[in-house]
């Protein structure tokens, strides 16, 4: 029997389901990894992206609350491959050469093109290195440490819980003074800013793609601060925090970053915690009493074991462990002052306790909420007098390992919930959009959006052939294409011992069209390629080796734009067969990464069963942009 959906049981049940589908989600993860750190040959197991082998420590160093900071790379001296090991990401650092060394856990802390840097309490033991996306064992841990408290919650956070689980109704917005805003809004973004400042319990921010979400909710944000309250600005990554740091430190001083950064501006460097703490005066006490700790430590070991220097030894090894109790503790207190002062906190919702202690804020904003699990959310939650979430629940929803959880709903964000369950009595719409040519936009907005959303004059008409140094062809001056495969032959093809889909036929012609993209004055960097599947990204990468030519599945895509996107859709086979691009949102994200152009490369034959499929080949007819491949001739 199916389980009942969310919407429908007792907190009690509620929070129950929230902990089986963290259980599910833990074996499923702990099982993936298992699989994976049996793969040996280096080409296979690098090819998950989720693990780099042949790692040596280039150099080290101490972190807030003394965290050792590893920087790894590989014993080649290459650059390290391509992988999703981002900045926050749990991983386990251990020896290259034994599958079975446990290994030590910590998290990615920073990444360039060829250093990775690991934040982690424990030395590892080998030299030759291999790093390992790790079960996410921490964050679990707090979400069901949250899910016990937030059982038990009283006075507001219980109060919050209830109206969240259909217990009691929210109330009804307030009546607001006059807002002054600081940014140059439109009226949908003025009416959503205006909304959350009036909304007493929650507000929902739905942001269709480039619409100025993240210019919206900084506005709300710093309004709220001019207003006398405290802010904690979260989301799921920490590309996400930072997108919307950058915002807020033009707008306002009191802002601080606690975690680790994915991207490092200069801006906005002044502002992480780790920074500030290391900028703070009482800081230069704590490197000299570090310094005493190394020596004591050096000296301790000089000692030969024996009565008296055994003694000798203990004696200093337990003073050194006193010097580091109060080297904790002053830091601890630094951290408290810093985060005491700040205005606006900006972290991802798996918050570090250790740091953030329990203070609460008049105001949590949750971005990119589409992207979050239930359970994710609670942390934030319960620290909340009045909470703001954004995202657009038609684009990619959370990543979930688990397939039974997912069956159960654990895909489905809070955000959606809300929005199904209360309308527009809860959420605001942003409608407006700065990045698309508006043909490009528009099967978008009728599928997803009501059609409603409208293209900026800005951007309404711009094309590829606008842009300095391009010429004009047919290929730069239509904003739309769709070069349909049907009867080509190009069939679908399982990648060699994988499990991902690859197109030979559809990569051909996407070489074709960089080639006379690039010949037309386009820059690499101005093009993005979409495939929904990694066979399909891994092939094109081996065949494109153009720098700056961005090649890429739609999770790496999401929340970015590119001046013209190609998209592959790889599936082509008699049965009519669609897998996963039967979740439209992923399409829905890859058809809105374009400004100027967008094509589109598949098999009528085969997407043309699925509704969905059938009116997006149906809107390109009717714009008058639907070619057959057989007009290339030299790639059929
Ligand atoms: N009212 C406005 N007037 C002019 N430009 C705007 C306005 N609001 C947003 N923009 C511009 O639109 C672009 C997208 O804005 P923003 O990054 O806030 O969007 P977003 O909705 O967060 O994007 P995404 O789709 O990636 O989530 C930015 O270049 C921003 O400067």
């Amino acid at each position: 029997m199916p389980a009942p959906p969310i919407d429908t049981l007792s907190p009690d049940h509620y929070f129950d389901r929230l902990e089986r589908w963290l259980e599910l989600e833990g074996d499923a993860e702990r099982e993936r990894m298992a699989r994976r750190r049996q793969i040996q040959a280096q080409r296979d197991a690098e090819a998950t992206g989720e693990t780099i082998v042949q790692l040596e420590i280039q150099d080290h160093r101490t972190g807030l609350a003394g965290r050792l900071l590893i920087d790894l790379v590989k014993l080649s001296g290459q650059p390290l491959p391509m992988n999703r090991l981002k900045v926050g990401s749990p991983v386990v650092l251990s020896d290259n050469d034994d599958v079975n060394d446990p290994g030590v856990p910590g998290v990615v802390s920073k990444r360039k093109h060829n250093v990775i840097q690991v934040a982690t309490d424990r030395w590892p033991e080998a030299s030759r290195l291999r790093l390992d996306l790790s079960p996410d064992e921490t964050t679990r841990r707090r979400q069901l440490a949250t899910i016990a408290r937030a059982r038990m919650a009283k006075g507001r956070s219980g109060i919050l819980r209830d109206m969240i689980l259909n217990v009691r109704p929210f109330r009804e917005p307030k009546k607001t003074a006059d807002v002054t805003f600081l940014s140059q809004l439109n009226p949908p973004q003025q009416a959503a800013v205006r909304f959350a400042l009036a909304s007493p319990d929650l507000a929902i921010l739905h942001g269709p793609p480039g619409t100025g979400k993240t210019t919206t909710l900084a506005e709300i944000i710093y309004q709220a601060v001019k207003r006398g309250q405290r802010v904690l600005a979260c989301a799921p990554s920490n590309t996400a925090v930072d997108n919307l740091l950058e915002r807020l430190v033009s707008m306002l001083p009191g802002v601080l970053r606690v975690g680790h950064p994915a991207r490092v501006f200069e801006a906005l460097r002044g502002h992480t915690l780790d920074e500030l703490v290391d900028a703070d005066p009482s800081t230069d006490v704590i490197r000299d009493m570090r310094r005493e700790v190394d020596q004591l430590i050096r000296a301790a070991s000089k000692f030969q074991p024996g009565r008296e220097g055994g003694r000798k030894r203990a004696q200093m090894y337990a003073e050194a462990g006193q010097l580091r109790g109060q080297i904790r503790a002053l830091e601890k207190s630094i951290v408290r002052h810093l985060i005491e002062s700040a205005d606006v906190i900006c972290t991802t919702t798996t918050i570090d306790e250790d740091l953030l202690g329990d203070c609460p804020f008049d105001l949590v904003v949750i971005d990119e909420a589409c992207q979050c699990t239930e359970s994710s959310v609670w942390q934030a939650l319960l620290r909340a007098d009045q909470v703001v979430m954004a995202g657009d629940h038609c684009q990619l929803p959370p990543t979930v390992l688990s397939d039974v959880a997912a069956r159960e709903g654990m895909r489905d964000s809070m955000m959606q919930r809300l929005i199904l369950k209360h309308g527009d009595t809860l959420f605001r719409r942003l409608t407006v959009q700065y990045r698309m040519h508006e043909s490009i936009m528009e099967f978008s907005s009728r599928e997803f959006y009501d059609g409603e959303l409208i293209a900026d004059v800005s951007v309404r008409k711009h094309r590829l052939c606008d842009l300095p140094d391009v010429i004009e062809t047919p290929l730069t001056s239509e904003p739309l294409e769709l070069i349909d495969t049907a009867g080509a032959g190009f069939d679908e093809q399982l990648e060699p011992d994988g499990e991902s889909k690859l197109n030979r036929g559809e990569a051909k012609v996407v070489l074709h069209l960089v080639r006379e993209l690039m010949e037309s004055g386009i820059k690499p960097r101005q093009i993005a390629i979409i495939a929904p599947y990694a066979a399909q990204v891994r092939l094109l990468r081996n065949r494109l080796d153009v720098s700056g030519l961005e090649v890429d599945t739609v999770d790496g895509f999401q929340g970015r734009e590119k001046e013209v996107v190609i998209i592959t859709f790889v599936r082509s086979n008699t049965i009519g067969e669609i897998g996963f691009l039967g979740d439209t949102r992923r399409t829905n994200v890859a058809l809105t990464r374009a400004k100027r152009k967008l094509i589109v490369i598949g098999d009528s034959a085969t997407l043309g069963n699925n509704a969905f499929y059938a009116r997006m080949l149906e809107y390109f007819e009717s714009q008058e942009s639907y070619r057959s491949v057989w007009e290339y001739v030299d790639v059929t």
